[in-house]
């Protein structure tokens, strides 16, 4: 059993994510051969602990979001096991949508596109009391209020549409519906993107206390290396459907072990930056149609060897300080 296999046992842990894979395609033809397949995420293996938010990180295309869909049940795995408190998610996904949203909600990246055009807010806000909990018409509208004034919104906001809404106010309104059903876990897919960095930092603020006022655990998911640094206490770096590096966000930001996430923390502007790591223009990203057999990052590493084109690095092949930090590099970086 590998060491981010081993962490699952710890009591802790809300959700456990085990050799998950989802592949897109694939299916049989009708006269021979199979549809080309995409393998968006693979061999997956992590789990999340209560009351932390971990962070995913990766470049688009890498997998984020399908693991998002996955976790909330919008998408079932081709294999492997998610399971929430120990009972199987996947399961729970297939027999009882409800019970799922109960325990685990989602935060949209884009605020407004995910608000029903058509619907107020105060409808917008009474399906998931009305089918996700047992409050009787009196109980539903005091959780309303309460909704929006835990989201920092007017009350008189309830009989609006949603654009007449800035993005934040609708992000505010994304996570009061999320926060509705009172779940567990909140799987937040890059949900300040879409926002002025202003506003940014309102959401993070507001997400931040809710954490502590509802007792919620996040997986926060972006491409967005500083916000994620800023809201972390895990990360999880993916590389093309796979984990590239795992531990606690302090250390991963100091000092990464795989030489990708350190490719992308240079390739990040900052204020005050001006050593940006520049890829050479030979630099590949491998096809989704046909994976290597070896590290998927081998044709962009600077560090590769003959071991990591024919042979893929376990996802803890290389450990940082105290084992809670690991990587599937054959040639990580040192430690500082
Ligand atoms: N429904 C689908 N059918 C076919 N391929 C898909 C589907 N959904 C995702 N993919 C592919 O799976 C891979 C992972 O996509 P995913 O959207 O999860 O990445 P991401 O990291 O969230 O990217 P982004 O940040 O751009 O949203 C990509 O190669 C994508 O093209």
């Amino acid at each position: 059993m590998n060491e981010m296999a081993t962490q699952r046992q710890g009591d802790d842990v809300l959700l456990s994510i085990a050799e998950v894979e989802r592949i897109f395609g694939g299916e049989r033809k009708l006269f021979g051969g199979r549809t080309p397949a995409v393998h968006a995420v693979q061999s997956l293996t992590l789990d999340v602990r209560k009351g932390e938010t971990l962070g995913v990180v990766g470049e688009s295309g890498c997998g984020k979001s399908t693991l998002a869909r996955l976790v909330v049940g919008l998408d079932l795995p081709t294999s492997g096991t998610i399971t929430f408190e120990g009972e199987d998610l996947t399961a729970l996904a297939r027999k009882d949508r409800n019970a799922l949203s109960r325990k685990v909600q989602y935060v949209f990246q884009d605020p407004v596109a995910s608000l029903n055009p058509r619907k107020t807010i105060r409808t917008i806000l009474e399906a998931p009391l009305k089918h996700l909990t047992d409050l009787d018409a009196k109980g539903r509208e005091r959780r309303l209020q309460e909704l929006l004034q835990a989201v920092n919104l007017a009350p008189e906001f309830l009989e609006r549409y949603p654009h007449e809404f800035s993005g934040g106010q609708a992000q505010r309104i994304g996570i009061a519906r999320a926060l509705a059903a009172g779940p567990e876990l909140i799987v937040l897919d890059e949900p300040v993107s879409a926002l002025d960095v202003s506003v940014q930092a309102q959401v993070l603020n507001l997400l931040d206390r809710l954490k502590d006022q509802f007792g919620l655990t996040y997986i926060f998911i972006s491409h967005d290396l500083s916000v994620v640094e800023s809201v972390s206490d895990r990360v999880a770096v993916m590389y093309f459907g796979r984990m590239a590096e795992l531990g606690p966000a302090r250390e991963i930001f100091k000092s990464p072990l795989h030489p990708y996430t350190e490719l992308l923390m240079r390739s990040a502007p900052a204020p005050g930056r001006h050593d940006l790591m520049s890829e050479d223009a030979s630099a590949e990203l491998p096809d989704p149609y046909n994976p290597p057999v070896g590290c998927a990052f081998a044709a962009r590493c600077p560090r590769k060897t003959e071991i990591c084109v024919a042979v893929r690095p376990a996802p803890d092949e290389a450990q940082g300080r105290g084992a809670t930090h690991c990587a599937a590099c054959y040639h990580p970086l040192a430690q500082a």
